[in-house]
């Protein structure tokens, strides 16, 4: 098939390259020319693992093309797929201003019949708006259908290529069939495609994204809990993960859910709940206590220099919001750096992937190192905020040499307690007893 996708950003490029892999013709499309100059170059603008391989190979084969002109890009083309960025507008609600200008961009160049797919997390009822701005000036006939993307960044490539599932909405039997044909190649290895209304579908997403923040945001509570009565969270993961009606994932506490995607669609679907005049209490509550979470370690390390951190060298491991990603949006770890300089200490970070996007930010208000060791360096204390594997059994002797003090706020619980009390640290984690 010949496809179009406009937006490559994390989920465009993956989108694009991932079809691109199962055999179709496809152009990505963005208003980025440094980064359309960048991909025709051969480079991949965002860090994503197992993408290289896929988007070299898609290149070189002439199967995945880039252009910055969307009436290029979506000629003959049959699906068109907006994979466009809907960031929190000021009341909390998705902004749609991208999505609406494309739509109205496509209304005057649209030549054939196409299906435009929404692919990025739009509230409900956007597939009509969509559908409305292009008919303004469309003379053709064309469809507009939902198909939200529930890939994680890191594993990206991965959870497209097979997914637990691909969620269709559309009232369009013409359009459902031109979406069977899409999916067919992931059909036949086993994974199912739900058809559903426009609307369902959009509120699915909404409910997924919903629903992973509040089980993690359960388990924080958990964890705050188990501090205060002397349990041990990571016990509880284990011991409720068991219960297939529970499941093992995503009861990791730790400081807090980042990321682009959940802090704001639980925010955007508390919106869409505040506009139809239900109150959805449980949202509220996760927004609430994942702000407080976010922060949870701060007083500990306020509390353990005595209120006292000016000249205070804090070193921090892990900047990402989550691992194998360079993605720094709404990370925990930037907040606490923030915290932490306004408080007059001073900053070592390391992070394998995320330095560069952090600089763009921090520029010279923290010092970079190219180890984790070298963050170490006559530090007073260690904070780890992205559970990356090379932080998981680091040698703590050295760490132990080059720290003034050796103490560690730890807000992903990578060490055991008692490695920790035979090492001499003093160890604060998340929902665990003090090691001290
Ligand atoms: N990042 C993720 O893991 C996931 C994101 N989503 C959703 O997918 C959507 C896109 O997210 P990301 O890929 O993370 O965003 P992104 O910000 O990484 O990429 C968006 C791209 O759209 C481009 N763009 C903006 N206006 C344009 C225009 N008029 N024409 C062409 N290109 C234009 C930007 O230059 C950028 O390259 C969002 O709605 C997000 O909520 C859904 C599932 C996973
Ligand atoms: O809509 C989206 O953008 C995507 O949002 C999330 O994916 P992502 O944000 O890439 O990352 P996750 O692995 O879900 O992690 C999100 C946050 O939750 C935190 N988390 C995750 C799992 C867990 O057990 N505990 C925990 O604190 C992570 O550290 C991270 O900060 C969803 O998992 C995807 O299904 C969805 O498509």
């Amino acid at each position: 098939m010949k496809i179009a996708v406009v937006g490559t950003g994390y989920v465009g490029l993956v989108t694009g390259t991932c079809f691109a892999e199962t055999g179709n013709q496809v152009i990505c499309v963005d208003i980025d020319v440094k980064k359309i100059d960048r991909m025709l170059n051969g480079e991949i603008p965002i860090y994503e693992p197992g993408l290289d391989v896929l988007f070299h190979r898609n290149v070189e084969e002439g199967r995945l093309k880039f252009t910055t002109n969307l009436a290029e890009g979506i000629k003959d083309a049959e699906v068109i797929f907006l994979a466009l960025p809907t960031p929190p507008g000021e009341d909390g609600s998705a902004d749609l201003k991208y999505i609406l200008k494309v739509a109205d961009d496509l209304g005057y160049i649209l030549d054939k019949y196409a299906v435009i797919i929404d692919k990025s997390t739009v509230p409900v009822g956007t597939a009509e708006k969509v559908r409305a701005t292009i008919a303004k000036n469309a003379k053709v006939e064309f469809d507009v259908v939902s198909n939200p993307e529930f890939l994680r960044e890191g594993v990206a490539v991965e959870d497209f290529m097979k997914p637990d599932r691909v969620v269709v909405g559309t009232t369009s039997e013409k359009a459902k069939k031109v979406m069977e044909k899409l999916y067919a190649p992931l059909v036949r290895q086993g994974n199912p495609v739900i058809f559903m209304d426009e609307r369902s579908a959009e509120m699915t997403k909404y409910a997924a994204n919903s629903f992973l923040a509040m089980k993690i945001t359960f388990m924080n509570e958990i964890a705050n809990l188990c501090e205060k009565v002397g349990a041990n969270v990571d016990d509880i993961r284990r011991g409720i993960g068991t219960d297939s009606r529970i499941g093992k994932r995503f009861l990791f506490a730790g400081i807090g859910y980042g990321g682009s995607c959940f802090p704001k669609d639980v925010q955007a679907l508390a919106k869409t709940s505040a506009d139809f005049d239900y109150d959805f209490r449980i949202l509220k509550s996760v927004m609430e206590v994942n702000d407080d979470q976010k922060k949870k370690l701060l007083p500990m390390v306020h509390n353990f220099f005595d209120n006292d951190l000016k000249g205070k060298t804090i070193a921090v491991w892990g900047l990402a919001f989550k691992p194998y990603t360079d993605d720094i949006r709404e990370a925990p770890a930037l907040e606490n750096i923030e915290a932490l300089l306004e408080a007059g200490a001073n900053i070592t970070v390391y992070d394998p992937e995320a330095m560069d996007n952090v600089k763009a930010i921090l520029g010279d208000k923290v010092t970079f190192c190219h180890t984790p060791y070298a963050a170490l360096d006559d530090a007073d204390a260690l904070m780890i905020f992205t559970e990356w594997p090379q932080f998981r059994t680091p040698e703590f002797e050295k760490m132990g040499k080059l720290l003034k003090n050796k103490v560690i706020f730890d807000g992903r619980n990578l060490y055991e307690l008692s490695t920790m009390r035979e090492m001499g640290y003093t160890y604060f984690s998340i929902g665990r007893e003090k090691v001290s």
